[in-house]
Formats: structure tokens, C-alpha cells, sequence
């Protein structure tokens, strides 16, 4: 550069003198030209910046639309909250996507036990609300990196709806989308079951297993209407947020499960937990050692859960104790039970649910009549419900589940028998589960041996009810007034 540049310059003088200016002044015009070059880069790279944003700011003022993201990670530390609404995106398309989009992938979102079906990278579905059209897409960009970390892709739901319509789409249709999206998720998230139990004092609550019971309302016997008055009575429940936040009450319901061992109670809460997608929290009382312990475990329980307290009755502090313990007798109190009665009424009273979602408690029991009207009264125990006896509609029901026969001629026998004697549904499905999956041959060997059973039972019936029929009428000794027998003896016995 230093020999050719004397020719542009047209510069002359001494050679000795010439060379030495000549070299300052090529050192100097080589040195401007870096500057400039460097210049030159310096502006063009900022005013391709300001270049490129500016064309681009100049297309979004001119385009009709307007577009919003739910990236699927966040970049300000917003975290679980980004992630939540991009979730509740995903969720709610997938639902829409199936028959529209010509590639799918299958997406396991967080909490959810089944894979989902969403648009994939590039592609796009259209969703119309309240006669507004919006277009959903999933874009995946590379972001540059920086001197804190390296470059990473970023994925984002796009939405993109006419401009006109901004008050509509970010004011409604967006709250519809997250609460739609966000039901889905819950639906269909994986179950849970915690128990107090085995932790050492009983005091916390522990994560037992998923919970994957496979009852449901459906194969649940019982008589139609009631089941499905227990159904619409759930369902009001848990999509009451605004009935409760209207009338200012908690969002909790109260249970009772009650009837003979095998009628299925346990059955019910599962089908319950699976219908509405709650989590299980099982209290065992006995283990808590106290009403502070037990506020702390009711005070734990999350929204959307079910606190189930099995056999009520066998907790004897519970039962008909409180106007004992009012009477004093410390000690005696204390060797007996733990937690009192007030101390789980107060608990079930003040267990309170923010607006996010709704507590079910259900009680259950094979002894009704020993538990104390407090803790029965609507508020506590809002719903009474009795599981029963096998009758022939339920029996239909485990027919069909076990034996997958919905008609046969031997039913006439079956429902004439079931009218006379007292077998639990846990009976009924014992004795079927031998033919399940047969053949309708051996349905019937089924039917039959029920037949037999239930007849063997209809005798023995008739012997009891004629043996105290006896003990009534049969004089006691020195008092010849023929007093009755109490029949309630040793009705409690079990739980002693
Ligand atoms: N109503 C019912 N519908 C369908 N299956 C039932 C029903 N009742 C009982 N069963 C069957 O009998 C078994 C026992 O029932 P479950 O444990 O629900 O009875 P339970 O009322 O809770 O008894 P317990 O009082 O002894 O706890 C269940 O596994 C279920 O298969
Ligand atoms: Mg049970």
C-alpha cells in the first residue's frame, strides 16, 4: 500500500526526504481509512439496527393485525406463571387442532398423565369467538446469545387477530382460552393420594402414590336417579366458583358416606376423585395427635382436594363425646383420644378455600346413629348419602360389568330374590367375577350360582327373624312382662 501510494497522491520530491514523508504519509492515510472503514461499519451496523426496526415498526403501523406470544419459557423470571398460560395455550388448541392442522405432535405437558395433540413448529389453526376470527401459530425462533449465556431457541404460541377487535380478544376471548385450557389440564392431570399415616407422629401429610383407582360413576351400582343426582350435585360443586363468591361462603362441601361394610363407600370416593379430578387427602384421626396438629394437617390441604375421613364412628372421641368432654375429667380426656370432637368440628369449620377452587370432605361410616347431629348438620355433613343393599337395578349394573350381559332370563328370579334378602353389591360382584370374560355360558352358571347363594341367604334370613321373634316373645326370668330385647346391643362393637 506504502509504494503505490506516491502514484495516487502524485507526490515528488528527494528520494531520501521523499521516502521518509511519503511512508508518515501513507501511515496516516492508512490510519484514516481503518478509522473510516471502522466508521463506515460502525454506522452501517447501527443503521441496519435502527434501519431494520425502523422498517419494521413502519409494516406493524400499517398492518391490520396485532399478535401476542405465550413463549414456552420465560426470559424475565416469571417462570411457572409463562409457563402456566403457554400450558393453557397448548391445551386449549389441542382441542381445536386435531381437524385442522396438517402435522401434529404429540406433547406430554406438565401434571398430565396423557400426552397431548398439538400444531407443530410452523404450523397454524384458526379459532373463531363471539364471530371474531383469530389465528393461532407455533413459531420456534434462535435467539443470539450474549456474554452471560449462549444462543437458545425460543418457542411461542402466536396469536394474531385483526386489530379492530383488540378489546374483545385480550379482554374475553383470552380469559376464555386460559380457563378453558386450564380446566383441560386439570382434567387430565394425574391423580394424587397423601395420607397422614406414615409419618412417624402422623402430624404431616405424605405423598403416598398416584392415584390411579379405575372407579367411575358409570360401573358404580347404584340406582340411577340417585347416582345421578350425586353426579349434578359434584359437578355444581366444582364449577360453582361463582355461585360461592356470590353468596360469600368457603368453597367446601360435606359428605356422609354411610351403609354396610361392602356397599361401596371407598368405591364412591374414588369414582368421586376421578370425576372430578381431585387430589385424595385420607386422614386417618387416630394417628393426629392433636387439634393443633389436626389444624395444621386441614390447613395443608390444597384446593381441588378430597379429605376423606373413613370410619367416622371408630373414633370414639368423635362420636356422641362432646357433652363429656364439657363435663371435664381431664385426665380420663386425656388417656382417651387425641383430637375431640369440638376440636374437628372447629377444624371443619374454619377450613377455607380461597377462590382458586373447591375442598370436598367426605366422612364415611357403618354406624350412623353414633355419630353426634353436630358434626351431621348441613354446613359440616352437607349431603347424606346412604349406600345400601343390593338392589336389582344396581345388581344390573354389576351384571353388565362383570358378566357384560344386559338381559337374561334368570333376572326375573334374581330381582324377586334381591327384594327379600340383604347381600352387599362387594357380595353380589364376588360371586360374578368367576364368569367375567367366559362367555354367556358361563354368565349363566354365574347367574345361577348367585341364584343359590341368594336363596341359601333368604333361609337364613328367615331363621334369624324367626329365632328373634322368639327371644321378644320369650319372658325374661323373674319379670313377666316380656320385655323387648334391645336390638341396638353391641351394634358398635367393632369400633370399641
Ligand atoms: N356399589 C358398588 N358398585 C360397584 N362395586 C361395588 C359397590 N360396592 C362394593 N363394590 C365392590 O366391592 C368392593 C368393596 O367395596 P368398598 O370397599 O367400596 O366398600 P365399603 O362400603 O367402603 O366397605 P367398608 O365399609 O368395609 O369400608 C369394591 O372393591 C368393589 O369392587
Ligand atoms: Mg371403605
Amino acid at each position: 500500500m506504502v509504494n503505490i501510494l506516491p502514484f495516487f497522491m502524485g507526490h515528488r520530491g528527494s528520494p531520501g526526504q521523499e521516502g521518509v514523508s511519503q511512508m508518515g504519509l501513507g501511515m496516516a492515510i492508512a490510519a484514516s481509512m481503518v478509522v473510516l472503514t471502522r466508521f463506515q461499519q460502525f454506522l452501517l451496523n447501527h443503521l441496519h439496527g435502527y434501519l431494520e426496526r425502523f422498517i419494521r415498526k413502519l409494516f406493524k403501523s400499517m398492518d391490520p393485525n396485532v399478535q401476542i406470544r405465550f413463549t414456552e419459557d420465560s426470559t424475565d423470571g416469571s417462570g411457572p406463571r409463562n409457563y402456566e398460560a403457554y400450558a393453557a395455550v397448548e391445551t386449549y388448541l389441542s382441542a381445536k387442532c386435531s381437524g385442522q392442522a396438517p402435522s401434529l405432535k404429540a406433547n406430554s405437558v406438565r401434571d398430565i398423565g396423557n400426552p397431548v395433540l398439538c400444531v407443530d413448529v410452523g404450523e397454524g389453526v384458526s379459532d373463531e369467538f363471539n364471530g371474531v376470527k383469530v389465528w393461532w401459530s407455533l413459531v420456534e425462533e434462535e435467539e443470539k446469545g450474549n456474554a452471560y449465556r449462549g444462543a437458545r431457541k425460543t418457542r411461542y404460541y402466536a396469536l394474531k387477530f385483526p386489530k379492530r377487535y383488540r378489546e374483545t380478544v385480550v379482554g374475553e376471548y383470552l380469559r376464555h382460552v386460559m380457563e378453558e385450557g386450564k380446566a383441560v389440564v386439570a382434567m387430565n392431570r394425574q391423580l394424587k393420594l397423601y395420607s397422614n399415616t406414615s409419618s412417624d407422629d402422623g402430624d404431616y401429610w405424605n405423598y403416598i402414590m398416584d392415584f390411579n383407582h379405575p372407579a367411575k360413576f358409570e360401573t358404580l351400582a347404584m340406582e340411577k336417579e340417585r347416582k345421578q343426582d350425586i353426579i349434578d350435585d359434584l359437578i355444581r360443586f366444582s364449577t360453582g366458583r361463582e355461585y360461592y363468591r356470590r353468596i360469600g361462603k368457603p368453597w367446601k362441601r360435606g359428605y356422609l358416606l354411610h351403609g354396610p361394610p361392602g356397599t361401596g363407600k371407598s368405591t364412591m370416593i374414588a369414582a368421586m376423585a376421578n370425576l372430578l379430578s381431585y387430589d385424595i387427602y385420607d386422614l386417618e384421626l387416630t394417628a393426629v395427635r392433636s387439634n393443633a396438629a389436626l389444624k395444621r394437617l386441614m390447613n395443608r390441604i390444597p384446593c381441588n382436594s378430597i379429605l376423606v375421613i373413613e370410619d367416622i364412628d371408630c373414633s370414639s372421641e368423635i362420636t356422641n363425646q362432646r357433652e363429656k368432654n364439657n363435663q371435664g375429667d381431664e385426665g380420663a380426656r386425656k388417656k382417651r383420644e387425641k383430637v375431640t370432637l369440638s376440636g374437628l368440628l372447629n377444624c371443619i369449620d374454619g377450613l377455607f378455600s380461597a377462590n382458586d377452587g373447591g375442598r370436598l370432605i367426605v366422612f364415611t361410616t357403618n354406624h350412623v346413629g353414633v355419630l353426634d347431629l353436630a358434626l351431621l348438620r348441613t354446613g359440616r355433613m352437607d349431603k347424606h348419602i346412604e349406600m345400601s343393599y343390593c338392589g336389582f337395578e344396581a345388581f344390573r349394573i354389576l351384571a353388565k360389568n362383570y358378566l357384560g350381559i344386559e338381559e337374561h332370563e334368570l333376572f326375573g328370579r334374581i330381582e324377586e330374590l334381591l327384594k327379600e334378602s340383604s347381600i352387599t353389591p362387594a357380595d353380589v360382584g364376588e360371586n360374578l367375577i368367576a364368569g367375567s370374560g367366559k362367555g354367556e355360558d358361563c354368565g349363566e352358571d354365574c347367574l345361577n350360582k348367585l341364584i343359590q347363594v341368594l336363596e341359601k341367604k333368604q333361609r337364613e334370613e328367615e331363621v334369624n327373624k324367626l329365632s328373634i321373634q322368639a327371644l321378644v316373645k320369650k319372658p325374661r326370668d323373674g319379670d313377666g312382662d316380656g320385655d323387648e330385647v334391645e336390638a341396638e346391643e353391641g351394634e358398635n362393637e367393632e369400633c370399641k
